[in-house]
Formats: structure tokens, C-alpha cells, sequence
């Protein structure tokens, strides 16, 4: 069936009646009351990976649904060719229609030796290629066979990029450091503010020190000049243009500005426009992954998310994993009106996933026009965030306990601690926050069980909570790149079945344009004489401000 507004669709039209009837009024408590196989109904198993990483455990059953809702979930999916979607992803069909691309980044993951094509082209060729170069080179620096100028071998590198090209290699090295080199220094430097930049070097020793630019355009202004900076920095010790191609590398699928940047193309490596900024940590993006953890680590990591590749590909909508949390999470935006999605690891590790998350969700589902150019008529992207546990518990989690907004959540925590301290201790301790938390966001208190601690009459209200609020439990056996790989894998499927329920492009990131082209005209603004008196009045007074300082 074609269609252009996910809500004209007979199933969107069931859901909202089921909501109004059913949805509305369903209480957790009572569910699990009534029913006493609801967890193992509702709960599901990825097991993919080999017995040291996985199984992957995920419990839907903490959500306001019954199998009647899924049943109707499943049902929007099939009408919105979810099915037909993913089959055109896979086949490297231009599903990025907007800027005229396949969507390929399971091909980078492909450890089988099945072909995968775009424009009839077997890429794999191409892909092992990269993987080999980034093989030897991570092999040769992590030996100290590669040597810098002076005949030093490399301690520190610096991944100079942004958005995509910093927020995956940032999570992925935190979440892995376990398995990282101890001895190797790792820097990100993304951001424009000098400060960035700055504190990076001050750590670093031209003799010693690797830098690789990340970028797929290679034309980012941040990345640009902070490479140029850096490269400035390297020179005014090194001197010899010639000792650049010791100590920088690109990663980018533009050789020619590579090349002009000064950059020796036998130090690129290189990826292909079907691979999206956002899902580039599984290409030559990732190279500062693979020189911590060391190749054969990464192909584990690439391995997990193939895994998932093949289970989100093969299993039917009716429990597909993340089909599945796809489909809740829409049933919360759009039928209960859910605004933001929390996502919070029991894993310290873990304290940069949910800001590499929001990039994934919110650049792919930030839409509001859809395949067909209507605007939509429903809430799309949902605003994710997120803290690890139990930090946020001490912060935020107030607002999610007891303030006037739905909030759905992910827990995620791993069995296996990598640093089972004090005979597991802290870990026992942290899981038993992970489990306390959701049961407590579903039960609630009552007025009555608080009045039964003692409590005041007029205190009994604020002491109160309402419960009945919705969570997914996740749970891994143990964070290693597999696991990894097969848990961002798993968001990326997510991602993608929301997309394609609700008929948008997930694929394009227009919306980050407008604002780059508006800086360059202040920057030039701000380097000319004179006030500026060509914008509206507020940014006007402030470009002066800045100009004229108090
Ligand atoms: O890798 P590049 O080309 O420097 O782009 C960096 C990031 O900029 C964006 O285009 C958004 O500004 C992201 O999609 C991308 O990950």
C-alpha cells in the first residue's frame, strides 16, 4: 500500500480507538496482577553472539501495552512497509532519496563473505580493502614499528572531527576501555572553542603524537581549522612539511581536499558517500577504535553489529526486537504524546551513549516532511537523553518519579562487571538500583502506603507517586565489542523502523545547514569594520556587543 501520512493508515486509525479504550486505562500493576506469564510473553532474547558476549536480554513487559496493542503495532509496521524498507536498505537501493544515496553501513559490518551492491557494484571488495589498511596501521602503531619524526614511536593520538566523526569513536573507546592500550593517550577535539583544541595539545608532544582528521566532507569548518591549527601547531616543532605524513592521517571520502590539506593519500582512509555521518563509527571513522582496542577487538565489534544486522533482517515484525521497541516508543509519542525518550546505562563505561544516541535518533528522525513531501500531521523524532545510573537517579530522576510528564525509558546494565570490586559489591549494589528504579517508576505509592509510614496528611500528597510509568529493561551479559556493536546496532534498527513508520528520511541532516551558512556570514561580519546593521535587531546588538565588547 503507498501512502504519504502514517496516520491516514487503517492500523494508525485501530490504534488510536485502541488507545482511547484500552491504552489510556491500562495499569501496570494490574497486568501483572492478572497475568502471570506477562514477563515471559513480553520479554525477548538476542542471541546472536557467542556465549563470551551474549545473549542480550530485553524486557518489554514494564509498558503500557498488551498483546492486543502489539498485535496493532505490528500491524502499523506492515502497512508502512517496514519490511519493504529494510529490504531496500539491504538491497543498496537509494532509500536516501533526498540526496540521491544508499543507506549501506550494514555493509561495512559484513564479516560474511556474501557480496552486498550498490548500483550493481559488489562494495565488499572495497570495504575489505579499508579493513586491511586500517589493520596494518593500527598493528604498526600499537607495536611502535611505526615511528614519528625523531624515530619515536606514537603515544598519543588526537581525533580531530565532529558530529559523526567524533561521537561514535568518543563512546565506543569509553565503552571499551577495558580492552584499550593502557598506555596510549586518546584525545577528541570537536568542538570550534579553542579550548578544545588547546587542552588536547598541552597533553600532546609533536614527536609522539598522531592526529587523524576526521571528517567525511572533509569540508566541516570546525574540523578544518581545528586540523589546520593542529597542523601548525606539529610544524612550528617539526618544520619539515615532509614529517606531516608521520603524524596525520585522514579519514574522509574526499581525497581531493585531503590531498590539498597536505595530507599523503597513502595515510586516507577511505569510506563512500552511502555510508551517513552518524553511522561512519563502523568505517575508517573508527580507526582510533581500532588503534585502542586493536583490530581484532574491532572485528568483534563489527561482528556484534552484523549479528544484529542479520536477526533485525531475517525475524519476523512479530518479535523483532527492535522492530518491537521501535513500535512502543511510537505508540508513546504518538497516541499517549511522549516528547522525549530516556535512555540511562547502569554502565559508567557507558556515560557517552546517550549523546552519541541523540545524534542517531535526532539528526535521522528530526522530520517533519515526508517521503511523499506532505508535512506530517503526528510528532515524530522523539528528544532522547540521558545520564548514566545511578548518577542520574540524584539528579533528574525526580522529574521522571514524580513530575507531569510521561517519560518512557531504557535501563541498561550488563551481568558482569569489568570491575567487580570489593567482591562485586558496587555491582550488586547497581544492579539493585537498575531493577529498584523501574519497579518503582511502575508501582508507584500509594496515598495509602505512604499514610501507613507515619506520614502527615497534608505531607501525604507530595510523599505520593503515581507509578504506572514505562520502561525497558535491557540486559547484557557483558560489555565487550561484540555486545557493543550488537546494542548500537540494535538503536540504529530502532531508528530506523520510527523513520519508516512515520514516512520521513531518515537519512538526511538538511536541518543542520541553515546555521552553518548564517555563522560564515556573521564570521566575515565580524572581521570586517564597522557595525553591522543588516540583521534583525537582536542579532544585530549582539554581533556589536561582540565587536565592541562592554
Ligand atoms: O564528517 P563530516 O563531513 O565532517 O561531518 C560531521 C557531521 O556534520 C553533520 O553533517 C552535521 O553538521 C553530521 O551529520 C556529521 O556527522
Amino acid at each position: 500500500m503507498s501512502f504519504s501520512l502514517a496516520s491516514t493508515l487503517p492500523a494508525w486509525q485501530a490504534l488510536q480507538n485502541h488507545y482511547e479504550n484500552v491504552g489510556k486505562h491500562l495499569v501496570l500493576r494490574d497486568l501483572f496482577d492478572k497475568d502471570s506469564s506477562r514477563f515471559n510473553k513480553l520479554s525477548h532474547t538476542f542471541n546472536g553472539l557467542k556465549e563470551e558476549d551474549g545473549p542480550i536480554f530485553f524486557d518489554f513487559s514494564k509498558n503500557l501495552i498488551t498483546e492486543e496493542t502489539v498485535k496493532l503495532l505490528v500491524q502499523l509496521a506492515k502497512e508502512a512497509n517496514v519490511e519493504g524498507l529494510r529490504d531496500s536498505l539491504f538491497n543498496g537501493d537509494h532509500i536516501n532519496f533526498t540526496e540521491g544515496r544508499a543507506v549501506y553501513h550494514p555493509a561495512l559490518r559484513n564479516l560474511s563473505d556474501k557480496p552486498m551492491k550498490v548500483n550493481g557494484e559488489d562494495v565488499m571488495p572495497g570495504v575489505r580493502s579499508v579493513l586491511k589498511h586500517m589493520k596494518e596501521f593500527s598493528d604498526a602503531i600499537r607495536s611502535g614499528t611505526w615511528k614519528g619524526y625523531t624515530g619515536k614511536p606514537i603515544k598519543s593520538i588526537v581525533n580531530i572531527g565532529i558530529g559523526g566523526s567524533d561521537l561514535g569513536p568518543v563512546m565506543v573507546t569509553e565503552a571499551l576501555k577495558p580492552y584499550g592500550k593502557q598506555d596510549m593517550e586518546l584525545h577528541f577535539v570537536s568542538n570550534i572553542d579553542g579550548t578544545h583544541l588547546a587542552e588536547a595539545l598541552n597533553k600532546c608532544d609533536p614527536e609522539t603524537t598522531l592526529f587523524l582528521i576526521a571528517s567525511k566532507t572533509f569540508t566541516t569548518a570546525e574540523t578544518c581549522t581545528n586540523a589546520q591549527s593542529a597542523k601548525d601547531w606539529f610544524l612550528s616543532q617539526a618544520k619539515d612539511p615532509a614529517h606531516v605524513a608521520k603524524h596525520f592521517a585522514a579519514l574522509s571520502t574526499n581525497e581531493k581536499e585531503v590531498t590539498a590539506f597536505g595530507i599523503d593519500s597513502a595515510n586516507m582512509f577511505e569510506f563512500s558517500d552511502w555510508v551517513g555521518g552518524r553511522y561512519s563509527v563502523w568505517s575508517a571513522i573508527g580507526l582510533s577504535v581500532a588503534l585502542y582496542i586493536g583490530f581484532e577487538n574491532f572485528e568483534a565489534f563489527l561482528g556484534g553489529a552484523h549479528a544484529m544486522d542479520n536477526y533485525f533482517r531475517s525475524t519476523p515484525l512479530e518479535e523483532n526486537i527492535p522492530a518491537l521497541a521501535a513500535l512502543i516508543s511510537i505508540w508513546y509519542s504518538d497516541f499517549f504524546g511522549a516528547q522525549t525518550h530516556l535512555v540511562a546505562p547502569y554502565d559508567q563505561y557507558m556515560h557517552r551513549f546517550p549523546a552519541y544516541l541523540q545524534q542517531l535518533s535526532m539528526e535521522s528522525n528530526g522530520k517533519a516532511i515526508t517521503r511523499s513531501g506532505d508535512m506530517v500531521n503526528y510528532t515524530t523524532g522523539k528528544i532522547l537523553w540521558g545520564e548514566p545510573g545511578t548518577n542520574s537517579q540524584h539528579s533528574f530522576f525526580q522529574l521522571v518519579h514524580q513530575g507531569t510528564k510521561l517519560i518512557p525509558a531504557d535501563f541498561l546494565i550488563p551481568i558482569e562487571s569489568h570491575n567487580p570490586i570489593d567482591n562485586n559489591k558496587h555491582h550488586r549494589m547497581l544492579f539493585s538500583n537498575f531493577a529498584a528504579q523501574t519497579e518503582a517508576l511502575m508501582l508507584g505509592k500509594t496515598p495509602a502506603e505512604v499514610k501507613a509510614e507515619g506520614a502527615a496528611d497534608e505531607i501525604v500528597p507530595h510523599k505520593t507517586f503515581v507509578g504506572n510509568r514505562p520502561s525497558n529493561s535491557i540486559i547484557a551479559k557483558k560489555i565487550t565489542p561484540a555486545s557493543l556493536g550488537a546494542l548500537i546496532s540494535f538503536y540504529e534498527w530502532v531508528t530506523f523502523t520510527e523513520g519508516a513508520v512515520w514516512n520521513i528520511n531518515s537519512f538526511d541532516q538538511f536541518g543542520v545547514e541553515l546555521g552553518k551558512k548564517l555563522a560564515k556570514n556573521v564570521l566575515s561580519q565580524l572581521d570586517a569594520e564597522g557595525k553591522v546593521n543588516d540583521h534583525d535587531a537582536s542579532t544585530n546588538g549582539l554581533i556589536n556587543l561582540f565587536k565592541t565588547g562592554f
